[in-house]
């Protein structure tokens, strides 16, 4: 007997876990990227984080004009390239709350608990700390706590303190809350992602197809049995045992809903055949949010950002109200301004305190205009449409133009807030500059969300409902976003998936 075959579509933070993970057993992979080689030095040196948007390196997706961030279109980058999102990612190290996996547990069993969550979360990792309890060493993905950090960034965190944040030296190790240098996944100034830890050391015991784009699915009666693609403008087609859809949380329901997986009446408007009801595909779309507090700093310059290290390298958790079990904050703050579009640039440098929320209430969709790989996609992430993001936002905006205000930042660097600027004052003037100049964090989930209800788009292993070969493995099954940026539990999906792929191929116990 042959090899098992199987396609694994994207080669971004879950997708090379599991293509890895599948060569490792014995299976004959094919890995379809849609993006190329990561050449781009920008990838490589996360102080030049920024060039990579809008480059061809980035999906450059935004959403549809939203009511709740005053008819603006957000822009959504997302990484087109071997390493995906983990390619263009700002690297922060967060395996988020404890609560958000013994929720998910809650539906989808205990394989997704957090007392089975740590233990895959500490293999990943080689911790620059040691090993210990909640950490481990030697795993393929470096996390770094030890570099040294910038002037600003130990101000940023002092005056955090100052304004009664207390600091937290770990946040992974179970208690999220407080002011903390970010860890990251950066060795001796590189970046290192899932690509190159994990399936590039293997690439050439695989078949890795760059350029090349999933249209859909191939589905006999049931079963699916490879991939149509588009290649050097030509639609081909791939026949596997099974196929693993790796394609995020914007690219993974594309492909079920061009294959005729998905809400039915919605498939016809967009001149797609229905083939396999399922109404949860596209939906339940989530994404974390961002707004800026922008200071000047008028005692002395911030520096140049220095290469090989992010512009952000401190961020802090916070709950806005006293009966929360997790944070429900998570601003973040950079070594350099953040404008949000339409903002006039600043004479001089400044930093940002970017407020945000971590555990929005608002979910949107993203749907299809039409059938074709080139046709545009709606992606409405109906951000703060439910009133609670905005209380979460307030807590937090407030939160950090008060920590600009601290003497570490405004008599060491003379800080000065430009934005909001001090016209915004009351809760409603404060709100309507959160809708005016509202930014994704980078982390939209949900859209083939894990579970067992009607509006589950894969089980608890993560099997597509109803149909056989095919699964999908990356953080569009996220019933629930994290308590966190969402590259470590993508990654963390990556494995728990390969581990339930392997077993019901016969390649593991
Ligand atoms: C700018 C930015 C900054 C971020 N910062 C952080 C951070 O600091 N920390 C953190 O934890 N998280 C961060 N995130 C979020 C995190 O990177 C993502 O949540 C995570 O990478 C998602 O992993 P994934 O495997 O689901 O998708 P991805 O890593 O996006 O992988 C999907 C892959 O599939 C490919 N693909 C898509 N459609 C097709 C198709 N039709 N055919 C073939 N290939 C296809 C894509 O090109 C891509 O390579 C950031 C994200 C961005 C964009």
């Amino acid at each position: 007997m042959g090899k098992v075959s199987v396609i694994v579509v994207g080669a971004g933070s879950a997708g090379s876990v599991v293509a890895r993970r599948l060569i490792d057993a014995g299976a004959d992979v094919t890995v379809f990227e849609a993006g190329g080689e990561d050449t781009n030095p920008a990838i490589h040196d996360l102080s030049r984080l920024g060039e990579l948007w809008h480059s061809p390196d980035d999906w450059d997706y935004y959403t549809t004009p939203m009511e709740g961030t005053a008819g603006k279109r957000v822009h959504l980058p997302r990484g087109k390239v071997l390493g995906g999102s983990h390619a263009l990612n700002a690297t922060i190290w967060v395996r988020c709350a404890q609560q958000d996996f013994d929720g998910w547990a809650e539906h989808c069993g205990p394989e997704w608990a957090w007392e089975n969550v740590l233990p895959v979360y500490r293999d990943i990792e080689d911790f620059s700390g040691g090993a210990s309890d909640v950490h481990g060493v030697g795993g393929p993905i470096p996390v770094d706590n030890d570099y040294e950090l910038d002037g600003i960034h130990e101000s940023i965190i002092k005056a955090a303190e100052q304004s009664g944040v207390p600091f937290n030296p770990d946040y992974n190790s179970g208690v999220l809350d407080g002011v903390s240098k970010e860890q990251v996944n950066i060795v001796d100034g590189v970046r290192i992602n899932t690509w190159k830890a994990y399936l590039k050391p293997v690439r050439g015991q695989a078949t890795i197809i760059t350029g090349a784009e999933v249209h859909s699915v191939i589905l006999e009666q049931g079963a699916v049995v490879g991939v149509n693609y588009r290649q050097d403008g030509q639609m081909r087609q791939l026949t596997a045992d099974h196929v693993v859809l790796s394609a995020g949380a914007l690219g993974s329901p594309q492909i079920l809903l061009r294959s005729g997986i998905g809400p039915s009446e919605e498939l016809q408007q967009a001149g797609v055949a229905p083939v396999h009801a399922l109404q949860g595909v596209g939906k339940n779309l989530h994404d974390h949010l961002l707004a800026p507090v922008i200071a000047k700093t008028t005692a002395r310059d911030i520096p140049a950002p220095r290469q090989g290290v992010s512009v952000t390298q401190s961020h802090l958790f916070a709950k806005s109200r006293d009966d929360l079990e997790a944070p429900d904050t998570q601003p973040i703050f950079f070594a350099v301004p953040m404008y949000s579009p339409g903002m006039e640039p600043i004479d001089g440098t400044a930093f940002t305190l970017h407020s945000g929320i971590v555990t929005p209430y608002s979910r949107g969709e993203l749907t299809l205009s039409g059938p074709d790989l080139d046709d545009p996609v709606n992606i409405d992430i109906n951000a703060l449409a439910d009133p609670r993001d905005i209380q979460a936002f307030l807590f937090s905006i407030k939160q950090c133009r008060s920590i600009a205000q601290q003497e570490a930042l405004a008599e060491s660097w003379g800080a000065q807030e430009i934005y909001p600027g001090p016209e915004v004052q009351d809760d409603e003037q404060l709100e309507e500059y959160i809708r005016n100049n509202a930014v994704t964090y980078h982390h939209q989930v949900g859209t083939c969300a894990m579970g067992v209800d009607e509006r589950a788009v894969v089980d608890p292993e993560l099997k597509v409902h109803g149909l056989t070969g095919l699964r999908v493995i990356d953080a569009s099954i996220m019933p629930r976003i994290t308590t966190g940026n969402t590259n470590a539990p993508s990654i963390l999906i990556g494995e728990k998936g390969a581990k339930f792929l392997l077993k019901d191929l016969g390649l593991a116990d």
